[in-house]
């Protein structure tokens, strides 16, 4: 009985046993199937989930990784504020962006932290190219037109080979040769090789552009101005906020304007543009993107760290700056200076405790040198906060405007709007005036100073500044056409001017919302000008001075042309810019020889 038992239950376990395995199988099978079905899905391209593209692992991770599922993110959530969670989602964007470079502010290190994290990523997509959006946007053909040939009345400045530089003083006068309004140069067999980079800059300048492109001289004298010893200091008068006229030790002139504001901080909509404080990092963000638009009409910018007391007070000899500085009840060595605005103890600038940071801006030329004529802006603002302007009232405005001189001829009214489109990029609605080296007379390109007020709001576009583009729907064909190539994605413009203000040694200049603010804005303009074309014809909106095609043989006389080859080249690198018929081409006006003022007292010689 008892051996029938136990020869019942072995059978049963057995039996129990079989099941079990036979279970096992049968969900291992289920489990591959489904895997199976997962990885099928996506290809197939067909039933409801078909159509969902799997998100790519990067992203997945990312998304994980903001859910705070792994320790890194855990780590990185801890230290989590709304900004970095704003950065997290626009890294959430690029980890999808295939074509992006890894490139990564060295300033932000939770940034790169989880960008360090994407990147580990086996399967990540390889970015469709390598390296510098920059450098491959000054790659470019539309970056790389041929320059008008220069005749002597084309350059700004002449320069007697013979004379030797003998610095007595810093005076100015002393390295200008009064009488024949010639530089004075440095002592040397190679007299080229001997100039300082300041006055190579200023060597360079003509009646098209402060700087020629791929100018090596240029990004030198962005590194002395951010590090050459500084020997002289000295308030500049005029204006109205405070800034400093600083000499370094090769003689070359720099204008200080000091940080008023954090980056972060935004310009309450409450405040009128002339009551806004100037931006010290807005005039080194004014200056690249002034580079890339290839406009190149700001003198170069570079921002710098100062010891106030070293290379401020204790080297100034202007009793009235030395009389300012105090130390505040936290310590930190402060001063006001003596302006027309914001000088006062309670606007005080310190430093931390006696490090200020400030753009050190180049000189232009002295004024005895080269004269330059200031003009009104013909869209400038009322600066009263009842009062509006003609532009504002008035929609027929640009047809009094094309009649006014210098208006009426030549490209004036064209650099305008390219000023205009440089101002609405960064939001800057401060430019009252703009001004030009009298030398060239009206035949020449705008100066583009203080910036200051620019980059103030990066959450709002200020659409009146695009006033003069949308009444009178004229734009160069050069200016639209690298527009639309900083639209596209491999030349981003937010990506080029985060590239190229990161060199600057106190990047970030600009926070995140101001880059893509660019963006945004860049279309806004883009879509004006297609308006325009919409209502007006191709013709009649885009100015071609890009010049004719193949065959041209003719020397420049005008700035850009010589571009023969560009819309081949456009085309073999595949960008989509828009063609124009070469046929629609309106004669223009040539220079007429003379300065024809707007009205007499619209523009004064600088003196
Ligand atoms: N890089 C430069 N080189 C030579 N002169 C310059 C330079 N930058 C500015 N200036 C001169 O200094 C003057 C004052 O500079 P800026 O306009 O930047 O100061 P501001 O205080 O903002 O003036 P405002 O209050 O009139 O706007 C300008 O009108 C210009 O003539
Ligand atoms: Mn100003």
């Amino acid at each position: 009985m008892c051996r029938n038992m136990s020869i019942v239950i072995l059978w049963k376990s057995k039996v129990l046993i079989l099941i079990l395995v036979l279970t096992s199988f049968a969900v291992q099978l289920l489990i591959a199937l489904l895997v199976l079905r997962d990885l099928r899905l996506p290809q197939s391209g067909c039933g409801g989930l078909g159509y969902v593209q799997p998100i790519p692992v990067p992203e997945a991770r990312a998304r994980e990784a903001l859910a705070g599922k792994s320790p890194t993110n855990r780590e990185l959530q801890s230290f989590a504020s709304k900004s970095l969670s704003s950065h997290a989602s626009q890294l959430l964007d690029r980890a999808s962006d295939a074509s992006r470079p890894l490139q990564v502010p060295a300033s932000d290190a939770r940034r790169t932290r989880l960008y360090e994290d994407l990147s580990r990523e086996p399967q990540r997509a390889a970015p469709t190219y390598k390296g510098s959006k920059l450098a491959a946007l000054f790659e470019h053909p539309l970056y790389n037109l041929p320059g008008p040939t220069l005749s002597t009345d084309d350059k700004l400045l002449t320069v007697n080979m013979r004379e030797r530089f003998r610095p007595k003083s810093s005076d100015d006068e002393d390295w200008v040769s009064m009488e024949e309004l010639e530089y004075v140069l440095l002592a040397g067999d190679s007299p080229a090789d001997t100039y300082p980079n300041w006055m190579k800059f200023h060597m360079g300048i003509n009646r098209y552009e402060l700087y020629s492109r791929h100018n090596p001289h240029i990004e030198t004298l962005l590194q002395e101005l951010g590090t050459m010893k500084i020997v002289r200091v000295a308030q500049k008068h005029g204006g109205t906020q405070l800034k400093l006229v600083m000499t370094l030790e090769n003689y070359g002139k720099v204008l200080f304007k000091p940080m008023k504001q954090t980056r972060e901080q935004e310009t309450s909509g409450d405040l009128f543009y002339f009551s806004d404080f100037e931006r010290h990092t807005a005039e080194i963000a004014a200056f690249h993107l002034d580079r890339i638009l290839d406009f190149r009409r700001i003198p170069p910018v570079a921002g710098r760290l100062v010891n106030m007391v070293k290379e401020i007070r204790e080297i100034t000899s202007d009793r009235k700056l030395e009389k300012t500085f105090f130390i505040s009840p936290a310590k930190n060595v402060c001063f006001y200076g003596d302006c027309s605005y914001y000088c006062s103890m309670e606007h005080a600038l310190c430093g931390k405790p006696n490090a200020l940071e400030g753009s050190m801006a180049a000189y232009l030329p002295d004024i005895k040198l080269s004269k330059r004529l200031t003009w009104r802006n013909p869209w400038r603002r009322s600066y009263h906060e009842r009062k509006k302007a003609k532009w504002e009232i008035n929609p027929d405005y640009c047809a009094h405007v094309k009649k006014t001189p210098p208006y009426d001829k030549g490209t004036r009214l064209l650099e305008v709007i390219d000023m205009t489109i440089l101002d609405f990029l960064m939001g800057n609605m401060d430019r009252h005036h703009y001004e030009t080296f009298q030398k060239f007379e009206n035949e020449t390109f705008l100066i583009h100073l203080d910036n200051g007020r620019g980059f103030g709001r990066h959450s709002y576009d200020e659409l009146s500044i695009l006033a003069p583009l949308q009444q009178c729907c004229r734009i160069k064909r050069s200016t639209y056409s690298r527009l639309q190539l900083l639209a596209t994605e491999r030349y981003r413009l937010s990506d080029v001017m985060r590239e190229s203000l990161s060199r600057d040694r106190m990047d970030p200049i600009l926070i995140e919302p101001h880059l893509l603010a660019l963006d945004r804005r860049l279309q806004i303009v883009l879509k004006t000008t297609q308006d325009c074309i919409e209502r007006l014809g191709v013709g009649s909106v885009v100015e071609d001075d890009l010049g004719d095609h193949v065959g041209e043989t003719k020397p420049c006389q005008k700035r850009g042309c010589g571009a023969k080859q560009t819309d081949a080249q456009l085309a073999q690198r595949s960008v989509k810019l828009s063609r124009f018929p070469t046929t629609y081409l309106s004669p223009r006006d040539r220079p007429g020889g003379k300065v024809t003022p707007y009205l007499t007292e619209q523009f004064t010689a600088r003196e």
